[in-house]
């Protein structure tokens, strides 16, 4: 990385893109590291993420145009060179405040410095300036095929465009492929037991950010131009929590009340431990698991700050039986690893991984749902959750679980409108329709009849240290 003296937010915005690509980064860890060590002021920092974020949302559109204008296809140029050239076509295709001739000489000088070609300087500068002459007339994408069409439009790979569209129909597929390139609202949860949502809004009015109320879930706030929300008193004296509403949701879904002896079983960085302690005024018992022992300082250090006394964090791999949990909660969150194909819109890069890897996720899935099962006392209830949009990770993971699991229904639940009721038990909410992440919950209820000897699974645990 370049001394912290000279480096811009266009330095940073590359060497996330190039991390990215180059070891496989995810954009929002690497970028979110970046700036705090090179701590660009707001508005730098603000540019710098609007670039690395609005290059990934549209990297096989900018490809597209860059293919049209070079002699050599992006694909086999220097991994600086091509994330170079994307930032100064996304700039000048898509951010009308910065002049094309700006955006072409910074690109220029970028690749001055970080290319290992002395010749690449010049044939990006060539390349820019030809299609900056282009700029009212860019080469249009064929329409011929409207898969291939929609991917290169909005830059999602062709299988995952092809699962919307079987999913959705061309046109709602659209609509969610272009919600997936919008820039999301960042939302926060107030933490009740400090404070109320009017006492929130006021201060952080006074710190200079714009809050306001979501439009119809209590106690969740909508924030622009707040810069790093770490640094608000309000955040690090725990009046606030940031969580998209459809977490929010699904913790609603479940039913957390004030006593219940909960366990989330795939719980960092805490998110869903927060909203049910809260839900529960702190009063109970939720005891927290995460397979990884790095993160269990993450919900320890998120519980601190918001004051949550009843949440325990452990390392606990959910898929090994743990034989003191049997039938000993009254609420068991199983909110598990899945593709994320849901978060899209905060994780722009996600569309881009190698979709091999997800083929085993309904194994894994279904693998925890089947070991946290026995954990749900008779009558107790037990909430499978994704931020995932595939059917197989979701509707399809329950509907086997239940054919083993004759204890076990789904039951509705109810939550504010203009969701209401949802009778058949099961939810997915859309980016597109909701204006949320998207996520996918089922509530489960187990029988009072259930046997109280746990059911026989595959292997006993040990503490993970
Ligand atoms: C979707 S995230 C959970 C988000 C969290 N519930 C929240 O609301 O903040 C899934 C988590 O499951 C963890 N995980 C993956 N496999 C696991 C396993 N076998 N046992 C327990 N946790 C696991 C991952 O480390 C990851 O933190």
């Amino acid at each position: 990385m370049a001394s912290q003296k000279t480096v811009t937010a266009r330095e940073i915005a590359l060497q996330t893109l190039s991390a990215c690509e180059r070891q496989g980064a995810w954009s929002d860890g690497y970028l979110n590291k970046a700036l705090r060590e090179a701590r660009l002021d707001g508005r730098d920092a603000a540019l710098a993420t609007r670039l690395c974020f609005g290059v990934l949302q549209n990297r096989m559109l900018l490809d597209f145009y860059l293919g049209k204008f070079s002699s050599m296809p992006p694909e086999k140029m220097e991994i600086n060179v091509r994330c170079a050239l994307r930032l100064a076509v996304y700039q000048m295709a898509f951010l009308t405040k910065i002049p094309a001739s700006a955006a072409v000489n910074e690109s220029v000088e970028l690749v001055k410095r970080y290319s290992k070609n002395p010749r690449a300087a010049g044939l990006c500068n060539g390349v820019l300036r030809a299609l900056a002459r282009h700029l009212d007339d860019l080469p249009q994408v064929d329409r011929r095929s409207s898969v291939h069409y929609l991917a290169t439009l909005y830059s999602h790979p062709v299988w995952l465009v092809e699962e919307f569209i079987g999913a959705l129909g061309p046109e709602e597929a659209e609509a969610l492929l272009r919600a997936d390139n919008q820039e999301p609202p960042t939302c926060i949860q107030v933490n009740t037991l400090r404070t109320t949502a009017e006492e929130l809004l006021r201060e952080l009015s006074l710190a200079g950010a714009q809050a306001q109320r979501h439009p119809w879930l209590e106690d969740c706030l909508f924030l622009t131009g707040a810069g790093d929300l770490e640094r608000l008193p309000a955040f690090q004296e725990g009046r606030f929590y940031v969580q998209d509403p459809a977490a929010r949701l699904a913790v609603m879904a479940a039913g957390a009340e004030p006593g219940m002896r909960v366990l989330d079983a795939c719980a960092a960085p805490g998110g869903k431990s927060f909203a049910a302690a809260i839900a529960m005024e702190d009063k109970g018992e939720i005891v927290s698991c995460d397979i990884h022992s790095r993160k269990q300082g993450l919900i320890e250090s998120g519980a601190a700050r918001l004051g949550l006394g009843c949440i325990t964090a452990r390392t606990l791999d959910a898929k090994l039986r743990r034989e003191e949990f049997a039938q000993a909660f009254d609420l068991v969150v199983a909110d598990v690893p899945c593709s994320g194909l849901g978060i899209i819109r905060k994780k722009p890069d996600i569309r881009y991984k190698d979709p091999g890897p997800l083929e085993n996720l309904p194994a894994v899935q279904s693998a925890i749902l089947d070991n946290v099962a026995g954990y749900v006392r008779p009558g107790g209830v037990l909430l499978y959750a994704t931020c995932t949009l595939r059917e197989r990770e979701n509707g399809a993971v329950v509907r086997a679980f239940l054919k083993q699991h004759g204890d076990f229904v789904l039951e509705q639940f109810r939550l504010p409108e203009p969701i209401g009721c949802v009778e058949e038990g099961m939810l997915t909410l859309w980016p597109h329709r909701h204006g949320t992440d998207g996520f996918f919950f089922a509530r489960l209820r187990r029988s009072e009849g259930a046997a109280r000897t746990p059911r026989p699974t595959a292997a006993r645990s040990e503490e993970i240290s």
